[in-house]
């Protein structure tokens, strides 16, 4: 094994695969009788090899993600994880998306989808770093079999993957590369060709569950469009959005998506014009545009022709998130961002159980990051009286606690959230008897938004309708929304540091406090203690080499000073 690989599962895991099984003590596993899978693993891995300078691949919040050039033998890897995932589920479907989102056209990225559409288990994310770190055939090999027997799997049970690629040149290659591994391993498997990364989310929910009492929708690109048409046709029944809104599709797959999409409404439902839809040429992809950069740089996207007032709506790269925004009187820019939607879908989702009669049966939680504006926050549990609850960053944090709840609305700051109802919700949303014309009214729209409403995942296309739909509905332009709660002064800076891991926080405090490096935590606190209102908090980020930094305080002028000062504090002690 490689020293590398070592690290990775000694830091991780007390399971540290010293020496890898043999035939002779392989019964915890069971093995491919005629070694038909182990070979093939050999060879995949012969055609795809590890580079040699030997990448520390890692599988994060984003799965794996880098330049797409050292990324082959990775996907070939996660053909044979994913196949290897299938079968430890007895034969559900596992997905496997081609994707680096918001990042530059030059990289790429794999990540895997578990049977209802969720992330990959965490357990298994150090599997799949541990595999793809295999240096050579016969460590691939020996990872495999490793895994056979540490995870117990039965090889003769079936394995079934299906795969999706955004737009990005590389795609192609690396879906040669995943087939080799899957092909290698036994593994059934589709390739949808090019989706956005929601869409492919959708297709495996819908897949494990064409055969029960519930099925997610039907399982093709097309049952996805029917299935959100049909239901925002049925939420905005009888009204219209208030004038035109322009998508700014960051020239990715979600230009193409979303014009298919629009077929399957009727022509004057929605006044919608689509820019930057640009996939020929791929060095524009989220070039100066998309919602990630409109996020971080608090900037209209190029291209950006609106009036003031003009509603705008940004997707990123990969369709998975999205954030509003307008420009005031005065050219002043105006963001209406992952906590807007939040706060506006869960105060209309309440209003509609309200209004349905169910108040007292249906309980709703909104699932924040420590990034998630104050005054968004003490929107939800002041003026809403909803409980609000706040997990570490990455979106299957969210999820995870979103889904205890019986509704639970959940958003990044960034645009990428949903809203998830539990199984029991929607049996009572939909088996409750209305006992009035207003009560059915509420309930026909609030059932329609669960069919809306992607279950699996943020979806830019899908929290767009559901946007969309609110605003029509609440009667609300751009202005009306913003004037919800005014946003407190805020800045996300970032620093780099010289080992970014000595940045630790501390258990259950949602990554708002240091526990290390000693000492820190107690300077920001008196830092911040000088700031009126002052907020600030700092963890290492899990995509960049950096620590992020962010805060928020009463003043615009504190604020940035405030960051500004934090930031000298950790470059002058812990800079590279
Ligand atoms: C402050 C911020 O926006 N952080 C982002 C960013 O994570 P970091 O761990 O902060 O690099 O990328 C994640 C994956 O896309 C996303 O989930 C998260 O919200
Ligand atoms: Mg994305």
């Amino acid at each position: 094994m490689n020293s590398s690989v070592c690290k990775i599962l000694c830091s991780s895991s007390p399971l540290l695969p010293l020496t890898p099984p043999t035939m002779a003590d392989s019964n915890a596993g069971i093995f491919d009788p005629d070694g038909k899978y182990e070979q093939g693993v050999l060879q995949a891995s012969n055609d795809y090899p590890c580079p040699k300078d030997g990448a520390d691949f890692v599988y994060g919040t984003a799965g794996f993600r880098m330049k797409a050039d050292k990324l082959t033998s990775v996907a070939m890897t996660v053909g044979i994880l994913a196949g290897l995932r299938s079968r430890k589920l007895h034969g559900q479907t596992i997905g496997v998306m081609i994707t680096a989102s918001h990042n530059p056209a030059e990289d790429n990225g794999v990540k895997i989808v578990d049977p209802q559409g969720e992330m990959l288990e965490q357990e298994w994310e150090k599997y799949a770093t541990y595999i793809a770190n295999a240096k050579d055939p016969q460590e691939a090999q020996n990872a495999y079999m490793w895994m056979i027997k540490e995870v117990r799997i039965d090889q003769k049970k079936p394995a079934s993957v299906i795969f999706a690629r955004d737009t990005r040149p590389s795609g192609e290659e690396l879906v040669r590369a995943l087939k080799t591994g899957l092909d290698a391993t036994g593994v059934t498997s589709i390739d949808y060709g090019i989706l956005t990364t929601p869409q492919l989310h959708y297709l495996v929910k819908a897949t494990n569950t064409k055969d029960t009492s519930h099925p997610y929708g039907e399982v093709s690109e097309e049952g996805y469009y029917k299935k959100l048409a049909t239901a925002f046709a049925t939420a905005m029944d009888n009204i219209k959005p208030a004038g035109a809104v322009t998508v700014d599709c960051a020239n990715g797959v979600g230009a193409p998506k979303l014009k298919e999409f629009l077929k399957h409404l009727p022509a004057d439902s929605i006044n919608i014009r689509v820019v930057n839809d640009n996939i020929s040429d791929p060095s524009v992809l989220n070039n100066d545009c998309g919602a990630d950069h409109v996020k971080t740089q608090q900037r209209a996207p190029a291209g950006f022709d609106g009036k003031a007032y003009d509603r705008w709506a940004s997707f990123d790269g990969d369709a998975d998130r999205i954030v509003y925004y307008f420009q005031a009187e005065g050219s002043i820019f105006r963001l209406l961002d992952g906590d807007r939607i939040a706060t506006l879908a869960a105060n209309f989702l309440g209003e509609l159980v309200q209004k349905s009669g169910l108040a007292d049966k249906i309980t709703m939680t909104v699932v924040q990051t420590a990034y998630a504006n104050g005054s968004s926050t003490r929107y939800i549990e002041q003026s809403l009286k909803l409980k609000c609850e706040c997990t570490s960053t990455g979106v299957k944090h969210l999820h995870h606690v979103a889904a205890r709840s019986d509704i639970g609305v959940y958003f990044e700051a960034n645009g990428h959230g949903t809203v998830l109802f539990s199984p029991q919700t929607l049996k009572r949303i939909h088996t409750h008897q209305p006992e009035s014309p207003a009560q059915l009214e509420a309930l026909t729209t609030l059932r329609a938004l669960t069919d809306l409403i992607n279950q699996t995942v943020g979806d830019a296309l899908s929290d767009f309708l559901l946007v969309e739909t609110i605003l029509a509905h609440k009667e609300y332009t751009v202005r009306e929304w913003l004037a919800t709660y005014t946003d407190m002064p805020n800045k996300l800076g970032k620093q780099r540091v010289a080992n970014r891991a000595d940045f630790v926080t501390v258990p259950d405090s949602a990554e708002r406090k240091l526990a290390r490096p000693e000492g820190l935590q107690e300077r920001i606190d008196e830092i911040v203690a000088k700031y009126k209102d002052g907020r600030c908090f700092v963890r290492a980020s899990g995509t960049e080499d950096v620590v992020r930094i962010y805060g928020e305080a009463g003043e615009v002028f504190d604020c940035e000073n405030m960051v500004r000062e934090v930031g000298g504090e950790i470059e002058r002690r812990f800079g590279p």
